[in-house]
């Protein structure tokens, strides 16, 4: 028996929708992105593909996209965890800047180095930066742990210690699993399932609120490298959507 994963990014956030460098910064959901994540829980259901446990970060963008799917898809009552693990790279002192006028200030290859290397982190944050976040009561137990930047590779390692501890249990017990999270944090998952290069991950972008389901043998391995979307077409679009961004 093969063992389902749907990974999910959130629906179009409000910094999105103004192009600015997001990261853990907690903004809410666009109108448009609250209707992307009900879509998703539609599509599930169409593919009959009903979550048994749901996993977020502790960001809202990821926290109201998996309520407002698994509310469309009447799974509003499973179980859920969540973790700092699974929030979006922290995107350093490039939060809450502009990305347009970040690329036109720097230029193209160090805005795509910021954007896509994997190993090099954009500069820190200051902790009295207005988009820090020091002092965070939702971080307290990180303590100097907390990020002040990270880069994909980062984010690998963050993630995987979850992944093993909280995620394959679920899957090896047989419920199918809802990863609700983000841009960056599903390109890790993505990385590690598929076992992409550290340089080609740099061309894979996830589109927002358009549900990646992947079958897992029983080695966590995928039948199809991949996986697949339920909409392909939609998925195709809004990933290079995602790739233009600054443009
Ligand atoms: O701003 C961010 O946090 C991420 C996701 O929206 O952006 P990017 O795709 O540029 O890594």
């Amino acid at each position: 028996m093969s063992q389902t994963l749907i990974l999910l990014r959130h629906g179009e956030s409000d910094w999105n929708a103004k192009n600015l460098f997001t990261g853990w910064v907690d903004v809410a959901l666009t109108e448009k992105g609250r209707a992307e994540a009900v879509a998703g829980g539609e599509q599930l259901v169409e593919a009959g593909l009903l979550p048994d446990v749901v996993h977020t970060s502790l960001l809202r963008r990821a926290i109201t996209t998996a309520h407002l799917a698994l509310d469309a898809a009447e799974r509003h009552w499973i179980p859920v965890r969540r973790s700092w693990r699974l929030n979006e790279r922290h995107y350093g002192a490039l939060q809450g800047k502009d990305k347009k006028q970040t690329l036109e200030e720097y230029g193209e290859e160090q805005f795509m180095t910021w954007r896509r290397s994997f190993d090099t982190p954009p500069p820190p944050i200051e902790d009295d930066d207005l988009w820090s976040q020091a002092g965070d009561p939702r971080y307290a137990d990180l303590g100097a742990d907390l990020p002040r930047t990270e880069c994909l590779k980062d984010v690998v390692a963050r993630m995987l210690p979850y992944w093993e501890s909280d995620v394959l249990p679920d899957l090896d017990a047989g419920r199918t699993v809802l990863l609700a999270a983000h841009g960056n944090s599903l390109r890790a998952v993505v990385k590690h399932l598929d076992g992409i290069s550290d340089e080609d991950i740099a061309g894979l972008n996830i589109p927002t609120g358009q549900p990646l389901v992947y079958e897992l043998d029983d080695q966590h391995q995928p039948l199809e490298k991949g996986g697949r979307y339920l909409d392909p077409e939609a998925a195709r679009a809004a990933a290079e959507a995602v790739a233009n961004q600054g443009r």
